[in-house]
């Protein structure tokens, strides 16, 4: 079985490791290096896993996985640069880091190193992952295929080419917050309507599963279901009406600019 070493065990991290071990991966390949050590307590405790140095954990893993924040990479990469890690082992990085481009990590690397850039998301840790993969300057259809077999598992995964992970970062990497923060304020919204929180949170989350599978099922788009849920003269043309006139839409597309470019500045710092 393919072992796994994952460097830095945060939010991302321990996504990619609770999806792994429910999607039936034993506990016994994979390996944690994390820098706090009572997380490392904690990742321990709560998967069963080894928590070890990033060179022990790079040195036996065919996988290691980036999953530091951006300005730790350097870090990282320069400790990865000092251990016997080796292409000819097959061994391979994937990077989960916004905005750091593969190109930051080949030149510290042994000559010819694969590194693979991924941009996954938190809804891993339930197996609905969505995760865009490229592949760096080094890296061959079979690390491609290798890398997206691993992240299959715990989602749903797209090849792009790196230089479109800035852009897919502001849409699925960030996009479970905005969909979490849509959630916040319709449950404001629904509790000062008179309804229970709880009532109100199953009536959300059912509602966002219901369409989400009718968007993935039908061959409509979403102008199509909206439509189909707008009746004339009625209550989604009243509240659909609102949400245009406090730009909504707008809003959105400013927001995911604002994201693209932060990804990208995380990248840009230190080259
Ligand atoms: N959260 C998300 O939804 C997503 C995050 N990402 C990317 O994943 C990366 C991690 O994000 P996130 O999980 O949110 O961040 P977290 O801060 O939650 O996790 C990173 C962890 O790595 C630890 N760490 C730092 N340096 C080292 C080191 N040298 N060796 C071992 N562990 C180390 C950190 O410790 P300390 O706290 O001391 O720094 C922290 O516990 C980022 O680059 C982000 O861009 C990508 C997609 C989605
Ligand atoms: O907020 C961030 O920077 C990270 C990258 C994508 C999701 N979370």
């Amino acid at each position: 079985m393919t072992r796994i070493a994952l460097i830095g065990g945060g939010r991302i991290g321990e996504a990619l490791l609770a999806g792994l071990l429910d999607a039936g991966r034993a506990a016994k390949d994979l390996v944690v290096a994390e820098a706090v050590p009572a997380r490392a307590a904690e990742l321990e405790e709560l998967f069963g896993v080894r928590v070890t140095t990033v060179a022990d954990a790079a040195e036996g893993a065919d996988i290691i996985v980036v999953a530091v924040k951006p300005a730790d990479v350097d870090a990282v990469i320069n400790e990865l640069a000092t251990v016997d890690i080796d292409a000819e082992r097959e061994q391979l990085i994937v990077t989960m880091a916004a905005g750091i481009p593969t190109s930051r990590f080949e030149p510290k690397l042994p000559a010819g190193f694969p590194v693979v850039r991924v941009m996954p998301n938190t809804p891993m840790l339930v197996g609905e992952g969505m995760t865009a993969v490229a592949p760096g300057r080094y890296a061959k259809e079979s690390h491609v295929e290798l890398v997206r077999e691993l992240l299959t598992s715990v989602g749903k995964v797209v090849t792009v080419t790196e230089s479109q992970m800035d852009a897919v970062t502001a849409v699925s990497g960030s996009g479970p917050a905005y969909f979490f923060l849509v959630v916040e304020a319709m449950m404001e919204a629904a509790v000062g309507l008179g309804i229970t929180h709880r009532t109100a949170k199953t009536l959300i989350v059912q509602t966002m599963i219901g369409s989400a599978a009718m968007l993935e099922r039908s061959g409509d788009s979403a102008y199509e279901l909206r439509a189909a849920v707008t009746s004339p003269a009625g209550t989604t043309a009243a509240a659909v009406r609102v949400l245009e006139e406090k730009g909504l839409r707008s809003a959105f597309i400013e927001a995911l600019r604002a994201s693209r470019d932060r990804s990208a500045e995380q990248g840009a710092v230190n080259e």
